[in-house]
């Protein structure tokens, strides 16, 4: 792909429009894909995505399309910014040699990585792209950093050389599998410390939700074979600050949301906008459970977002817990 083809972006939501406009900041165009023809037609007309990014004008440098192929045509990679839920169906229809940056913070429907799925479908090329950033805050231009994961790093650099501008830090990665499990436990830190938010419980336990929360990340992370340190980089302990702590997100708004009783608990969205966590909380419960593993506060977020336990008891299962030395887990 040379310097002036657009770069395919895959998924209207709030991250893919924020990252279609941080691609022209970067001096790319891009051609934003949305499944919808009639909301394509409008943000093509309108130029702001007023449903999942208002107040965000597209600049002559992005392309509307709902048309899949046109998009992707050419195209070197895409970013595929659709919430996990709809990786499958949309990864189905992709061309295999299309080098794939998987930006959602979710797993696939066993439960096991996106990364994973691509290369079972057929893709050879694949990265993840993850770190501390809110749409809301990347799309205004508002300093930010990321990082973009690979284990093929030609297509790491590349990745790296199209997004990176003067309000946009690109930072590389080999662990791929550290990058992408991060984005995705901190999702469920997130809501948890959403629910001490909306109990009223207080500093000190926000701040032990998010620390012992990054234990449990770590604990999870490593043993799926991630390098120790991505544990503290920007897609660990940087996006379980960003998230845990954010006006902006949806998991730490569910969570506090959950908490008041006014959340639709087994309702994977929020007025629309995906909520990860609900889901990945849920899916990784199952895979500890059958692996033996100790997850307290995945396995609290998901009887509570599945309404068995109330925000209570969820609370009161992590204060249960037997004594212990703080680094035994
Ligand atoms: N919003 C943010 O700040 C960030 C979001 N992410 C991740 O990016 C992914 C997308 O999130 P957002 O853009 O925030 O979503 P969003 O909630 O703003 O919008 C979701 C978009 O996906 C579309 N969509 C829903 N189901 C779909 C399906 N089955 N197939 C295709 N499209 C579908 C919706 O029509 C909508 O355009 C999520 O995995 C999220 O965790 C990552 C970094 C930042
Ligand atoms: O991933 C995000 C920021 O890095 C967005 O978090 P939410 O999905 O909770 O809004």
């Amino acid at each position: 792909m040379g310097l002036s083809s657009p770069v395919p972006v895959l998924g209207a939501g709030g991250w893919g429009t924020a990252l279609a406009v941080a691609l022209t900041r970067a001096g790319h165009p891009a051609t934003l894909w949305a499944r919808r023809p009639d909301f394509a037609a409008r943000l093509a007309e309108v130029r702001e995505n007023r449903e999942y990014l208002p107040g965000v004008t597209l600049p002559p440098g992005v392309a509307v399309t709902s048309d899949l192929a046109r998009a992707v045509a050419g195209a070197e990679f895409a970013l595929v910014v659709v919430p996990s839920v709809g990786v499958p169906d949309l990864l189905a229809e992709l061309p295999r040699e299309l080098g794939l940056v998987l930006c959602a913070k979710g797993l696939a429907p066993d439960g096991g990585r996106l990364t994973d799925l691509a290369r079972g479908l057929g893709f050879t090329r694949v990265a993840i792209l993850s770190g501390p950033n809110h749409a809301e805050e990347v799309g205004r231009g508002l300093p930010a950093a990321t990082v973009v994961a690979s284990t093929d790093a030609g297509l790491a650099d590349a990745v790296q050389a199209a997004l990176v501008s003067p309000t946009l830090r690109v930072y590389t990665s080999r662990d791929e599998v550290g990058v992408e499990l991060g984005g995705v436990l901190k999702n469920v830190i997130a809501l948890a410390a959403g629910l001490v938010d909306g109990l009223n419980l207080g500093d000190n336990a926000k701040a032990a939700i998010i620390t012992r929360g990054l234990r449990e990340m770590g604990r999870y992370l490593v043993s799926q074979g991630a390098h120790e340190d991505t544990v503290y980089g920007l897609s660990g302990l940087g996006d379980l600050v960003a998230t845990a702590t954010s006006r902006h997100s949806r998991n730490r708004a569910a969570g506090e949301a959950i908490a008041r009783g006014d959340h639709p608990i087994h309702r994977p969205q929020q007025g629309g906008k995906v909520v990860e966590g609900l889901r990945t909380a849920g899916l990784l419960d199952t895979w500890a459970s059958a692996h033996g593993q100790d997850l307290p506060i995945v396995r609290a977020v998901a009887l509570v977002a599945s309404g068995e336990w109330t925000p209570d008891q969820g609370i009161a299962s992590l204060m249960g817990r037997d004594a212990r030395a703080e680094l035994d887990g």
